[in-house]
């Protein structure tokens, strides 16, 4: 069958087997979108996204009602799908069952159509006993709910139903157009509701549900889309980056360099990354933000070997990670992240740690940054480094926000709040 020709869940289907396979979602989706008519591209989003939300939650509920392992990826995610219409949408029953049966018909599966077909009408007869098993699992894969436990002992219970909550839309108004009161001012005119952030002195969280693009002056640049938690960056420099030089050491998409550059009248800026089309959209958010200067300069190289020729006070780092405390945006990480990865992800941040750490003026500053709330790649990762540089010493971060740590402060996710983040102040001393 031709695939353009497949129904909307089998392209669901077809698309949750590619991450299965290790497939990043934005990527799929943006490979996918135009094969989706407009009329269906919400519903798809929801299919997509809510399923890879409670996966690890639907397995723990299915697993008993399948008889032996189906082997079978493609059958697997539209089981999965099934369940999640019969339990958290208002699809009619008899529409998700016969849709998905369809579609494991469509994709080549026949054989398997009548266990598909029980297991999904055995849910729909019991629906609430489902929703009961499915709510109360920890809805995560067994290493990770294993280590955020060992992590998190208090937070646990809290952080599991987080991370299955949707995040918030935040944004950050650029201070170098307008300013946040006046923005919030032309968002009420429009009936756009929304509210301004706690911590983060130009963020904004948008309640109404609205595509980016059409909140106004997106052309103009008058506002960046980031979380609440990763606008904190600038924040803790108060106004010490006027008239520094600084490196954003993993700098793409620019979420970072472009707040420095609206916040603070730097010096100059090196903006460093090792992915050229990720370098490309650095250009295009300065570009936007009206933010495109002499005195920045774009680098594509790695951080692990790349030497500076200048003389650096400043260092942003906000390494690769888990990107485990950005689960509720991208739920797709769960299943695309394994436990080696980790380890190799914690020994990548500690040869750029390395690197970065001996471009630094004596007297400057590092500022260490992750979106993960695992230990590994923040507290221990930060322990190793003071023990290993008597030349560092950790300037504490005295602020309200987050979760003070033997080293750095840990913000994790919040139910309408700011996703999971790591911060670590440190000074070169000698
Ligand atoms: C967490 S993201 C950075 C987000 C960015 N700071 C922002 O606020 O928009 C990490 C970045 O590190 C880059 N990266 C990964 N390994 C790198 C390396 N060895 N050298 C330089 N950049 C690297 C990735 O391409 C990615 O863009």
């Amino acid at each position: 069958m031709n695939p353009l020709q497949f129904n909307l869940r089998a392209k669901v289907g077809y698309l949750l087997s590619k991450v299965q396979e290790g497939e990043s979602l934005s990527k799929l989706l943006d490979d996918q979108l135009n094969n989706i008519t407009e009329k269906d591209r919400a519903l798809f989003h929801q299919l997509v996204l809510g399923t890879l939300r409670y996966w690890y939650n639907i397995k723990a509920a299915s697993l008993p009602l399948l008889k032996k392992d189906l082997n079978n990826p493609y059958v697997e995610g539209l089981i999965y799908l099934g369940i999640y219409q019969l339990i958290f949408t208002r699809i009619p029953p008899h529409a998700s069952i016969s849709e998905t049966v369809t579609a494991v018909k469509q994709l080549g599966f026949s054989p398997l159509s009548g266990v598909v077909n029980a297991v999904l009408r055995k849910v729909s007869r019991d629906q609430e006993n489902f929703k009961q098993i499915i709510v109360n699992a920890h809805g995560l894969p067994s290493w990770l709910y294993k280590r955020l436990k060992r992590d998190w002992p208090e937070q646990i219970q809290d952080l599991c139903l987080a991370l299955k909550e949707h995040a918030p839309l935040t944004i950050r108004v650029n201070q170098k157009q307008t300013t946040r009161n006046n923005y919030l001012a032309l968002l009420e005119e429009n009936h756009i509701e929304a509210k301004k952030c706690n911590f983060s002195q130009s963020g904004l969280q948008i309640f109404s549900a609205i595509p980016i693009t059409q909140l106004p002056g997106f052309k103009e640049g008058l506002f960046f889309v980031q979380d609440e938690n990763a606008q904190l960056a600038s924040e803790i420099f108060d106004k010490k980056l006027d008239g520094k030089t600084i490196i954003d050491a993993c700098a793409a998409p620019g979420g970072k360099t472009t707040h420095i550059l609206e916040k603070f009248k730097v010096n100059k800026l090196i903006a460093l990354d090792n992915n050229e089309n990720r370098i490309q959209r650095i250009q295009e958010n300065l570009y936007r933000l009206k933010l495109n200067n002499s005195n920045i300069e774009l680098i594509n190289s790695d951080a692990t070997t790349w030497q500076s020729k200048e003389n650096i006070d400043i260092i942003l780092l906000d390494a690769p990670c888990s990107a485990t405390g950005v689960i509720r945006r991208h739920p797709d990480i769960q299943l695309l992240r394994k436990m080696s990865d980790i380890t190799q992800t914690v020994e990548l941040q500690e040869k750029i740690l390395n690197n970065m750490w001996n471009q630094l003026s004596i007297g400057g500053y590092l500022l260490y940054i992750t979106c993960s709330i695992l230990k590994i790649e923040n507290e221990n990762q930060m322990e190793n480094f003071f023990s290993n540089h008597i030349d560092a010493k950790e300037i504490p971060i005295n602020n309200h926000w987050g979760i003070k740590q033997k080293f750095g402060r840990q913000l994790l996710p919040v139910d309408q709040f700011g996703d999971g983040f790591y911060y670590c102040l440190i000074q070169k001393v000698i």
